[in-house]
């Protein structure tokens, strides 16, 4: 008896189709470029079994066959979209390099997009190539999994495969070399997805994609009669709390267009985005945003801002009043968590608000006056901290950030505080404060200089191997 021909396991997975059932309203159906070359660079084993499958019974060439050469899979839809970008509304957007491959349940009962970036042409293509550099390719499989082992919502890498082709940019040294990347995420729908059904004056289309919406990503407000109200007001929670997030890693994203913005309040498209090295609200980390309007510190408005305007496709299904209502507690939501998470950072688990927010102000100061880089101040406090602080309050004694008057009395300041609410916890509480330092600190965090450091050998020997021990380092915090 021959053995029976095996499946590739991408391609057995149960899609569902239901973005596809929304119809012909919201997506062409494409085809995958046919690429002169496919290297498996990075496949990411940590999903599999989130999607049912075992790492062990999935081969490099089931990557390659699916991701790669998109085969045995269709149909490939390129969603539709517009959006704001840098406040101006660009009724020419859609996936251009991209398309939605299919949507499987998870195994913890979520649906969950693949989708792909730099997969070719498509309607949307705007005269582009269609393509993703090798380099953005690395980098956004870098920003999503330092941003999965930091706590925040994102999208992550399922496979990033090398397509030889040479690409021009005017970012990059060119001719320089293609990638194509599928994204693992819960959803592409874009708040720039509904922008476009209102320019349309489609109205319909906005109510079927809202029950959509709220049907797969928000399910328990099924049947509920304010379910656009409350959907509106859990986006906004959602939004607010990503925004803390970002902001409490000193991440910048760098693009936050309304078509880079999920309509289920996830992270994702990590282009020109940049961990910031020094405490700075302006830091801008794309190059094009020369009014600094994403920068670092805007970040919490712009979500805002953003959730606002996307009232105005929604009104015509929802009362104005009912999201100004719900948008009235973006503030409150992103302090709750910005407070928690950079209380976790300095290894509390819990202060009185007030103490809290004392607390935050001193730290931030003093990485502005002593010119300390933000996640290099964190990681010295996870690595020198030590139980006897409490009762010695010999605080960061071996900092070397602290040369000036100015700088050296803002550090005994700081010290003087941090020991009061040190002798504040019970001495049991001690190891967890170095549990909690550790866990919320990264040894190595993702600044520009380590992913230059990476980039220079896969460009100069084509050696993987920094890559792929960074990623080991950012996906354990050390
Ligand atoms: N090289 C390219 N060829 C064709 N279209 C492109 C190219 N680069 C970007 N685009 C299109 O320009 C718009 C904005 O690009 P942006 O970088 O925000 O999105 P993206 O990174 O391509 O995709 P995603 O938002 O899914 O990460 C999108 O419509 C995108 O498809
Ligand atoms: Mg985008």
């Amino acid at each position: 008896m021959t053995p029976a021909a095996r499946t590739n396991p991408f391609l057995a997975l149960n899609y569902e189709p239901a973005f596809e059932s929304l119809g012909e309203d919201y997506s062409d159906v494409v085809a995958a470029a046919a690429f002169p070359a496919q290297t498996l660079r990075w496949r990411n084993d940590d999903l599999l079994p989130k999607i049912g499958l075992d790492p062990q019974a999935v081969t490099d060439e089931d990557f390659i066959e699916a991701f790669g050469r998109f085969e045995g899979r269709q149909p490939l839809l390129a969603m539709r979209y517009h959006g704001y970008q840098f406040g101006e509304y660009n009724a020419f957007l859609g996936d251009g390099r991209g398309f939605l491959y299919g949507q499987v349940r998870g195994t913890d009962g979520e649906l969950y997009d693949f989708g792909t970036k730099g997969s070719g042409t498509t309607p949307y293509s705007r005269g582009g190539d269609g393509r993703l550099t090798l380099k953005g390719g690395v980098r956004e499989v870098l920003a999503a999994e330092a941003l999965n082992y930091l706590g925040v919502r994102t999208s992550r890498c399922l496979s990033m495969i090398e397509t030889g082709e040479n690409l021009w940019r005017g970012d990059e040294p060119s001719p320089t070399r293609s990638s194509v990347m599928v994204r693992f995420n819960r959803s592409h729908i874009r708040f720039g997805t509904f922008e476009r059904l209102h320019y349309l004056k489609r109205k319909d289309l906005i109510q079927k994609l809202l029950d959509h919406v709220i049907e797969y990503y928000y399910p328990h407000l099924q049947g509920k009669s304010d379910r656009y109200a409350l959907f509106y007001a859990e986006l906004v929670q959602r939004v607010a709390e990503l925004a803390a997030q970002w902001m409490s890693v000193g991440f910048c994203h760098a693009v936050l267009n309304t078509d880079n913005m999920s309509i289920t309040g996830e992270s994702f498209d990590y282009g020109p985005y940049a961990f910031m090295d020094r405490y700075d609200l302006r830091f801008t980390a794309a190059y094009f945003d020369y009014s600094g309007r994403y920068c670092y510190g805007n970040q919490p408005g712009i979500c805002q801002l953003n959730l606002e305007m996307l009232q105005t496709p929604l009104s015509a299904v929802m009362a104005i009043a009912d999201m100004e209502a719900g948008l009235a507690k973006f503030g409150d939501y992103y302090y709750a968590v910005y407070r928690q998470r950079m209380l976790n950072k300095l290894g509390f688990a819990e202060l009185p608000e007030a103490e809290t927010d004392e607390l935050i102000k001193r730290t931030l100061q003093l990485l502005e006056v002593c010119e300390v880089g933000y996640h290099a101040f964190f990681r010295e406090l996870k690595q020198q901290f030590n139980a006897s602080w409490r009762e010695d309050g010999g605080i960061l004694n071996n900092a070397d950030f602290a040369t000036t008057d100015e700088q050296k009395t803002c550090l005994d300041r700081w010290r003087q505080h941090y020991h009061t609410l040190l002798i504040s916890q019970p001495i049991e509480e001690m190891e967890h404060i170095a549990q909690r330092l550790n866990r919320h600190n990264p040894t190595t965090p993702l600044i520009r200089p380590e992913i230059e450091a990476i980039w220079a050998p896969i460009t100069e020997e084509d050696n993987w191997q920094p890559f792929y021990d960074l990623l080991a380092k950012i996906r354990s915090g050390n």
